[in-house]
């Protein structure tokens, strides 16, 4: 399987629209690879809060139709990251979109933990309830968002729905960019799967990004890592290794679930 990950940079000496078209021709170019990722938000910034209001779109808005377009053009798998998705009760998701081959939607997932604690997400946008898995041919995907890697009972029910391989788009600071490789590695090794992480470069609202899209495999060996800056990160993998690495070491059975609560 190939699989290339979009690090767009999101700065904001571009527009919204002049990035979707770029966004959309970057895809196009990964033509032959099976599944491409973009990273969280990236039509505005994570960050940038002020813009989430001017800039929602219903599901099949504008970044939709030009990412199935893209995504049929190419004839890939496309997890086309995420947008911020105005209901039609006018409530603000943070909502990732993916396509299949033939550009039709295959799944849309809402953010489930909001990042901002009192402010920003966490106030400006609504919560995801329902974890997201999508069937491809050969494997499975688990989607999540980046706030999200820090909470690993998602990636454990995303498992159990059979998930082989995780997808996580992100707008990640380089601020915490230790917590992003270390999770992204965590979230592999203990659950013997596949990470895809894909983040996004630049700066926006006074944030500097990480970057450093990562892919690690079900052992928790890092098969590649972006730099900085804009990058198309590629790498090929068997999703057959995560059956493999579930039998010949097969911790996800040791589960013990149910406990007593803590006595003390
Ligand atoms: O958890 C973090 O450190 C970053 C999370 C974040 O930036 C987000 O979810 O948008």
């Amino acid at each position: 399987m190939r699989a290339s990950l979009i690090q767009i940079a999101v700065n904001e000496d571009e527009t919204v629209e002049a990035r979707r078209v770029r966004a959309a021709a970057l895809v196009r170019e990964q033509a032959g690879a099976d599944l491409v990722v973009l990273p969280e938000l990236w039509t505005t910034g994570a960050f940038a809060y002020e813009e989430f209001d001017a800039a929602a779109e219903p599901l099949r808005g504008p970044t939709y139709e030009a990412m199935a377009k893209a995504a049929g053009d190419a004839g890939v798998w496309l997890h086309a990251g995420s947008v911020p998705e105005r209901d039609p009760g006018g409530r603000i998701y943070n909502t990732s979109l993916l396509f299949s081959p033939a550009g039709d939607l295959a799944a849309s997932y809402r953010k489930i933990h909001r990042f901002g604690f009192d402010k920003g997400e966490a106030v400006l946008m609504g919560a995801g309830r329902e974890p997201v898995t999508v069937r491809l041919p050969e494997t499975t995907l688990g989607v999540a968002t980046c706030y999200d890697l820090r909470f690993p009972e998602l990636f454990r029910s995303l498992v159990d729905a059979g998930a082989e391989i995780l997808v996580v788009p992100a707008g990640w600071p380089e601020r915490r960019r230790s917590h992003w490789t270390l999770l992204a590695q965590a979230r592999a090794v203990e659950n013997q799967a596949f990470v895809l992480a894909c983040g996004t470069a630049g700066a926006h609202a006074g944030v500097p990004q990480a970057g450093h899209s990562i892919v690690v495999d079900p052992w928790g060996e890092v098969l590649a890592e972006a730099g900085a800056d804009e990058e198309v990160l590629t790498v090929e993998f068997d999703p057959v290794r995560v059956a493999r690495t579930r039998e010949q070491f097969p911790a996800l059975k040791d589960r013990v679930l149910g406990l007593d609560p803590p006595r003390g």
